[in-house]
């Protein structure tokens, strides 16, 4: 069914120029093609798990079938089904390498370390706050904490700091633990997990370690990037992480980046990482960050009025936790005053806060740091020039002005060198393309945010 093939890779370049780079890769790119050479009528699309393929039923499948009524003469039907996960994880396994899986017999009565969880109980469903940018992620932590082991495994979560990936894992451990409290539950950040590897070298207590994690019912890895380049740490947590799938225990990841971008980790650790569900945490919207900060007002037992948790949410858009900062210094300053909260004691309280914010996100420094980044010269964001290497960090440079700055079109204009609105608007559309199709473009975008956010 050759035909169909074909059919397929244009549906997948298609939904890749149509969708953003995170769309694509959570809902299109895991589903495979599966065809019959005795089956004209009919193609199978193979989701990895329930959810994708309840999302993709919903939200592509009779887009899908419009697009090959198109290409083909005869009807052609689709549909979906689920994978059967222990085949593809055989598969990775045999492909792998011929590393063996160690099993570990679990201790049937022997009891395990008793390390503690080091769960926050703070960190619960309850005090989070839903909102656009993390709606997968927290219906798939749900998902998980309801059905740990089952519903998709490992959970992978992914996305910038301060986003809430620590807030919504741990609250999947609370829950496990409210639920079952003989669970044994591990919250770990990768740098603990890579010094305690480091502490089983110095003292041979490697079995030790094995024991204790790999018969853990759920464990909680913060910040996987940090296993980059550290071979024996990856080494021991493949081992971990099989032990655990094998036993249909849960493991759920968080990391900085999608799994294939994490710089210095080995290929198998990165083909299990999207054996589950990946999922983005996005930045905030502004009404999402307003409602985080009347929430925490509220947990705290604050008067918030809704136009100062405005006016806070408007000014601090980089990321949650400097949004609760900002919070803790107007609380703390209306306290030192001795006056309740108000719009004008939230001026004053962020005033340097504002301020440095305010210089550091300047036009100039913009064009500096963009220069600075792409290694061309600042005068390069006022010439004419039209090749490649210096349009596109241009162009980049106005998406990042129209993102950060309050700035018109005409003003960002006028400081590229005098160019016309239509120009910077052309940059900003072409940036916005570029992020959606080209992961490169998108990691720029996001490393010259956060270097600008500072
Ligand atoms: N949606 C939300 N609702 C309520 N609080 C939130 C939300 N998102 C983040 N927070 C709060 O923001 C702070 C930072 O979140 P968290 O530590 O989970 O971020 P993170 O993504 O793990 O960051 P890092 O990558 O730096 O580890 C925490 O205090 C957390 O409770």
């Amino acid at each position: 069914m050759q035909a169909i093939n074909t059919f397929w890779l244009s549906c997948l370049e298609h939904f890749k120029k149509e969708l953003n780079a995170q769309q694509f890769n959570t809902w299109i790119k895991p589903l495979q093609l599966e065809t019959s050479p005795n089956n004209h009528t009919e193609a199978v699309l193979i989701a990895p798990n329930r959810f994708v393929m309840q999302w993709v039923k919903d939200n592509f499948l009779s887009r899908i079938e419009t697009m090959a009524q198109a290409h083909f003469s005869n009807d052609i039907r689709f549909q979906l089904r689920l994978a059967d996960q222990i085949e593809i994880r055989k598969k990775a396994i045999i492909q792998d390498d011929a590393t063996p899986v160690i099993k570990i017999s679990r201790p049937s009565k022997k009891k395990n370390p008793d390390y503690p969880n080091q769960l926050n109980p703070n960190f619960n469903f309850d005090n989070f706050v839903a909102g656009k940018a993390n709606q997968l992620a927290r219906a798939g932590a749900i998902q998980v904490a309801e059905s740990p082991g089952i519903a998709y495994n490992p959970l992978f979560i992914y996305g910038g700091v301060g986003l809430g990936k620590t807030h919504l894992i741990q609250s999947v451990g609370n829950f496990v633990l409210e639920n079952n409290q003989q669970a044994k539950v591990r919250y770990v950040h990768a740098e603990k997990y890579v010094s305690d590897v480091v502490n089983a070298y110095q003292h041979k207590s490697f079995d030790k370690f094995k024991l204790y994690y790999h018969s853990l019912d759920l464990l909680l890895v913060d910040d996987v990037q940090f296993f980059g380049g550290k071979n024996r740490t990856q080494e021991e947590f493949f081992y971990a992480f099989n032990a655990l799938i094998e036993a249909h225990k849960q493991v759920i990841i968080t990391c900085d980046s999608y799994p294939k971008e994490i710089s210095g980790l080995e290929e198998r650790l990165v083909s299990r990482f999207g054996w589950g569900l990946t999922v983005a945490v996005e930045p905030p919207e502004l009404e999402m960050r307003v409602a985080i900060l009347l929430k925490r007002a509220s947990m705290e037992k604050i008067r918030l009025d809704e136009n100062v948790a405005f006016f806070i949410a408007k000014h601090i858009r980089s990321n949650v936790r400097e949004l609760e900062g900002a919070l803790k210094r107007v609380l703390a300053y209306s306290r030192f005053v001795g006056h309740e909260i108000s719009l004008d004691l939230s001026k004053e309280a962020l005033k340097d806060l504002l301020a440095v914010q305010n210089r550091q996100i300047s036009i100039e420094n913009i064009q500096k740091t963009v220069a600075d980044y792409y290694k061309i010269k600042v005068s390069e964001m006022y010439s004419k020039k039209r090749a490649r290497i210096v349009a596109r960090p241009r162009q980049m440079a106005m998406a990042i002005a129209k993102e950060l700055t309050p700035l018109s079109l005409p003003d960002i204009g006028e400081a590229f060198g005098g160019r016309d609105h239509t120009t910077i608007l052309h940059g900003y559309r072409k940036i916005n393309e570029l992020r959606a199709s080209d992961p490169a473009i998108n990691r720029d975008f996001n490393a010259l945010l956060h270097i600008l956010r500072g």
